[in-house]
């Protein structure tokens, strides 16, 4: 999910100045700060449950970052069996949010989910990582760790959930309004949810990967908002992360086709203020740098003979999007 950082890390070097730093040493952009949790260590994973490569060692398997796999329509069936519960463990975390829930009480529900699914959740101890979901809250464009912080009125929260069965992983996550939320809130995560779609309808066989980012920034830029430029969409497959890498800027140097058996995520993260972003010392938590909010949404599709399907798709069901 990590884009090309090489030009604009060489700008920034060249423009180091001294930052006014907190107690803790470290500046933040906006009031979020990080809360405790209440327990050491990771939550527990039943034996029976298949693991992914990483689930001791931490570090992912490589795999080529050229090579598009080619899910086989055997495959399929177990993708989206892995996609089914995802959607289901996305609606069920859902539910949970309210006013004075804290993330680490989502955590907790959606990782007792998709064990109870026998599936891993993909994101515990994916390059280290503490949890089994990411919880991105106001100024956290994404990777929020779940901690004791009780939701607040008027907070937006993206729940980021990644499940790993029959050796596939399934991707997705949504932007929450909660409480009573302002209109500029509400505006962000429509205008946000919208440019996903916009990139969907776009995909088939034959669209380049690189056009999704002039679809996305040219949707949402005109409406005042930036597109976050350091995380990317990408394959999902037997790795959480895989080829393609799909930027959702404009001008943007992904390479490739779409191809019958494509199997990826468009997650764009969009700003209300700048695009630029900056990760707190817990190495994790990724902000906007001008403090102001963030919001994403992200499906895991499959590219068909003449179109896409959305393997994470929403059902009739889920729980409605607040700014619906
Ligand atoms: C190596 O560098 C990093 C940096 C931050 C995070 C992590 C690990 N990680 C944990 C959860 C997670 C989710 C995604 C994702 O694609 N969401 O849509 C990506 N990375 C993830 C690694
Ligand atoms: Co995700
Ligand atoms: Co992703």
């Amino acid at each position: 999910q990590i884009c090309f950082k090489g030009f604009w890390n060489f700008h920034k070097l060249l423009h180091v100045k001294k930052e006014v730093v907190n107690n803790d040493g470290y500046k933040y952009s906006g009031p979020l700060r990080p809360f405790p949790y209440s327990f050491k260590g990771h939550r527990y994973i039943p034996d029976h449950i298949k693991k992914p490569e990483y689930a001791k060692s931490g570090i992912p398997k490589q795999v080529s970052d050229k090579y598009v796999p080619v899910v086989l329509d055997e495959e399929l069936e177990l993708l989206k069996d892995v996609c089914k519960i995802g959607r289901a463990a996305q609606d069920l975390g859902h539910q949970a949010v309210a006013v004075g829930v804290t993330t680490e009480e989502i955590d907790r529900i959606v990782h007792e989910f998709i064990i109870d699914n026998d599936a891993y959740p993909s994101p515990l101890n994916f390059n280290g990582f503490p949890r089994s979901c990411c919880t991105s809250i106001n100024e956290t464009i994404c990777h929020g760790i779940p901690d004791t912080r009780p939701l607040q009125d008027g907070d937006i929260l993206n729940l980021d959930i990644s499940v790993f069965k029959n050796d596939f992983h399934a991707d997705l996550n949504e932007t929450y309004l909660v409480g009573n939320f302002s209109e500029s809130s509400r505006k962000l995560v429509e205008v946000t949810y919208d440019s996903l779609m916009k990139a969907i309808d776009y995909c088939k066989p034959g669209s380049m990967y690189r056009e999704c980012g002039n679809i996305i920034s040219n949707y949402t830029e005109p409406l005042g908002y930036s597109v976050v430029r350091s995380f990317c969409g990408h394959g999902v497959g037997s790795t959480l992360h895989q080829a393609p890498q799909i930027p959702h800027y404009a001008k943007n140097k992904a390479v490739g086709f779409m191809k019958k058996g494509h199997v990826f995520t468009i997650e764009p993260m969009i700003n209300q203020g700048v695009w630029k972003d900056q990760t707190w010392k817990d190495g994790w938590t990724v902000t906007t740098v001008d403090g102001q909010r963030s919001a994403q949404f992200e499906h895991t599709m499959v590219i068909t003979d003449d179109g896409v399907e959305v393997l994470t798709a929403r059902k009739e069901n889920s729980p409605p999007l607040e700014f619906q």
